[in-house]
């Protein structure tokens, strides 16, 4: 379990979603397009905030899978690949975000 990764949901996500499979969620959700999964998304970030907010620990753990999950769907949905994000992340380990912050408020 240990060993488990976001490459590894991706993957299945990816390969999910094409399958057309009619006991899938993700292959339903994928064909009902980027409005749904969005609005999908938008809810899990919603209930991800309620549980953090009221210190549900395993509630957060849960929506934060929840939320995870249906991220990746719309990074599938979007054609952009997680690989992507992570370059992006590793690009800004580069600055603090507050510096990162007042570089843009200088502008
Ligand atoms: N990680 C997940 C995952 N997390 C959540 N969900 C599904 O997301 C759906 C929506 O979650 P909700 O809590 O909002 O449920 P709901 O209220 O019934 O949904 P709505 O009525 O609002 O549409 C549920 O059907 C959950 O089962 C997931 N479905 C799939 N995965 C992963 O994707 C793999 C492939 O799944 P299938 O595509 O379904 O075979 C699975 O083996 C998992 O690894």
């Amino acid at each position: 379990m240990a060993d488990f990764s976001l490459d590894d949901l991706e993957r299945i996500v990816g390969t999910r979603a094409r399958s057309g499979a009619a006991d899938s969620w993700t292959a339903k959700l994928y064909a009902q397009g980027m409005e749904r999964a969005a609005k999908k998304l938008g809810e899990e970030a919603v209930e991800t905030v309620i549980a953090a907010v009221a210190g549900d620990t395993k509630g957060l753990v849960s929506e934060s899978a929840d939320l995870l999950y249906h991220w990746l769907v719309v990074l599938a949905l979007a054609d952009v690949k997680l690989s992507d994000v992570l370059a992006e992340l590793e690009r800004r380990t580069s600055q603090s975000g507050l510096a990162e912050k007042a570089s843009r408020n200088q502008g």
